[in-house]
């Protein structure tokens, strides 16, 4: 029997079965290393349990991280969705890290530009973009109270696919879940904490399916801990897909692009090709690595 995982609780698991219902499972071990979509294989117990005997092989992984540690959240992802709002302000290094996440577990970023509506503001956060944008990132822009026309664009982006959305908190990330997938709403409320403001806040990752329109997406709380420390040089590299092109004329065929001599990523920033401030990024990101193959 096989199905995909939809939320995880410690070792407590949802899994959705191919036919459609779904079972609450467990795993045999102390670690357990499955997380929601993994695909796994299991065991019926009796009629509303299963056991996890298996997680099937990954198309890839994502990480989040604390100071401590980095740990797996979400896995088998086609689409990262970022959820940027024209108010209040997004982080331009959030949206920089996530992008470099994306990339480097390749996965295609897609940024959506919510609260679109908000007029006075629109142009300065488009403007913030524009860096974004000349990377070649899909900026969809999009307004929750214009419920239909968001489906219309977004519908035919993330159909047939599994797609993660994230978002720093009060960019709208909830708001369009709820567009998208209705029944959402009732299953954060039901997992979630209120806050002293009465106001509710997802706690857990959850997938939510879409069926007609084959559509997966996974609901995840909290982006400021996207995490990038388990990456190794070669996979930070790829967060970079517009040093790609240079890195052909290093001299060293294991540049770092930091300090060589004859770099061909120093030598397009000179040239106004990089931008230095991603480089910057690069560089930042590097030395949080606490990959053990680095340099
Ligand atoms: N004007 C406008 N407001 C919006 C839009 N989408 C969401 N909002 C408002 O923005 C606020 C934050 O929306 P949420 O959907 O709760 O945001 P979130 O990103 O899920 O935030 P967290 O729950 O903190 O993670 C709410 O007051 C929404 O009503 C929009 O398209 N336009
Ligand atoms: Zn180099």
């Amino acid at each position: 029997m096989q199905g995909r995982v939809i939320t995880a609780y410690g070792r407590h698991f949802t899994v959705k079965l191919e036919d459609g219902s779904t079972r609450q499972s467990f795993t045999k071990g102390k670690k357990t290393g499955v997380c929601v979509g993994d695909y796994v294989r299991l065991v019926l117990q009796g009629q509303e349990e299963a056991r996890i005997e298996e997680v099937l092989p990954r198309q890839n992984l994502l990480y989040r991280s604390d100071e401590m540690r980095s740990k797996q959240f979400a896995a088998n992802v086609d689409l990262l969705c970022i959820v940027v709002a024209v108010q209040p302000t997004f982080s331009e290094d959030l949206l920089s890290r996530a992008l470099v996440g994306a990339w480097s577990a390749n996965i295609e970023p897609i940024i959506l530009l919510n609260k679109i509506d908000l007029q006075q503001d629109y142009p300065h956060a488009k403007a913030r973009l524009a860096v974004f944008a000349n990377l070649g990132v899909k900026i969809i822009e999009i307004s929750t109270l214009q419920a239909n026309d968001l489906k219309q664009k977004l519908i035919p982006l993330l159909s047939h696919k599994t797609s993660l959305l994230l978002g720093q908190s009060a960019m709208g990330k909830s708001s369009i879940l709820n567009v998208l997938v209705p029944y959402a709403q009732a299953h954060t409320q039901e997992h979630s904490i209120a806050l002293g403001t009465g106001k509710h806040t997802t706690t857990t990752t959850c997938l939510y399916e879409l069926p007609e329109h084959q559509l997966s997406i996974i609901d995840s709380p909290g982006f400021q801990s996207f995490g990038l420390k388990h990456l190794s040089l070669q996979e930070v590299i790829q967060g970079f897909p517009e040093f790609l092109p240079y890195i052909d004329y290093c001299r060293f065929y294991n540049c770092t692009h930091l300090h060589e001599p004859g770099c061909g990523v120093l030598q397009a920033i000179a040239e106004n090709h990089i931008s230095p401030k991603r480089h910057e990024m690069y560089e930042r990101i590097l030395m949080e690595c606490t990959a053990p193959e680095k340099y």
